[in-house]
């Protein structure tokens, strides 16, 4: 089995160490490259991973994933470039750096892909986006495919649509958790407990979901479905039309895909 690296364990960078470990990946063909001992500690401790620094990491690597911020990924690269050897792969997190900056920074030979996840990676139910480098293998794209199914979905497109897979995908779990929070907060309003208020929110939305998944039948129908003539539901969602929800979204998704783009333009 191939040996994958973690360089930067943070939010994103655990999830995905979290979601391979859990989908069963050995422990042995991991390793995190972590700089500060107490951060490497913490992590030795809550997944049994070898935590070694990035060069470390990098010698003992096939894959070779990049989970630091996106202003730090060239410097890291720049970093690695003596220990990068051809027919490695390294795999980009980060959001906005185009697959052109990442090759412009690798030694040649070395594959690139670039990947926008998210974090229910952490449960193994996140969504990665790929699109793969100039040099990068068919086996290449492969290997890095079947490494982040442990995480959830994965699907492969043109690098044109990464900044609204971002908007939508990598952004998203974020969108959800704010519809989420302020579920709870009216039912707490409405008298409800906020243990119960959690549950119930909770619960709706893994159901909701895993309808729209299952059936894959539209959600303007599902949504008719749960609407009784002159009921609550047609109630609520006339408060949400009047409240602009759809518009909402549509400026919040258009605004994290020129953001997208903005920081791609550095
Ligand atoms: N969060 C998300 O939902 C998503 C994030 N991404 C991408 O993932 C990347 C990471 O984001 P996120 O996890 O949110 O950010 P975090 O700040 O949570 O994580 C970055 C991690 O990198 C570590 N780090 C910094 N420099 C180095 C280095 N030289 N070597 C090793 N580790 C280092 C940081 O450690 P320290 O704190 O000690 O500096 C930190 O743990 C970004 O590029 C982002 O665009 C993509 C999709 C979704
Ligand atoms: O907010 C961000 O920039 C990162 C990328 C997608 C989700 N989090």
């Amino acid at each position: 089995m191939t040996t994958t690296a973690i360089l930067g364990a943070g939010a994103m960078g655990e999830s995905v160490l979290a979601g391979m470990i859990g989908a069963g990946r050995p422990l042995d063909s991991l390793l995190v490259g972590e700089k500060r001992e107490a951060r490497a500690q913490e992590l030795r401790d809550t997944h049994g991973v070898d935590v070694v620094d990035n060069h470390a990491a990098v010698a003992r690597a096939d894959v070779v994933i990049v989970a630091v911020k996106p202003q730090d990924v060239t410097t890291l690269l720049d970093d690695l470039a003596d220990v990068l050897r051809p027919g490695q792969v390294v795999v980009s997190l980060a959001a906005g750096l185009t697959l052109a900056t990442l090759e412009s920074h690798v030694p040649e030979g070395v594959a690139v892909i670039r990947v926008m996840p998210n974090t229910p990676a952490l449960v193994g139910q996140g969504m990665s986006v790929l699109s793969r480098g100039t040099t990068c293998t068919d086996d290449q794209l492969a290997e890095a495919e079947q490494l982040l199914t442990a995480c959830g979905r994965v699907v492969t497109l043109p690098e044109s649509q990464m900044d609204a897979v971002t908007a939508i995908s990598g952004s998203g779990p974020a969108y959800v958790f704010l519809v989420a929070e302020a579920m709870i907060d009216s039912g707490v309003r409405l008298g409800l407990a906020r243990d119960v208020a959690t549950e119930l929110t909770v619960q709706t939305l893994l159901g909701a979901a895993t309808m729209l998944d299952e059936t894959g039948t539209h959600p303007a129908l599902l949504r008719a479905q749960v609407t009784s003539p002159g009921g609550t539901t047609a109630a609520a969602l006339a408060q949400l039309e009047d409240n602009r929800l759809r518009g909402a979204f549509a400026a919040a998704t258009t605004a994290a895909y020129e953001r997208s783009v903005q920081m791609s333009e550095h």
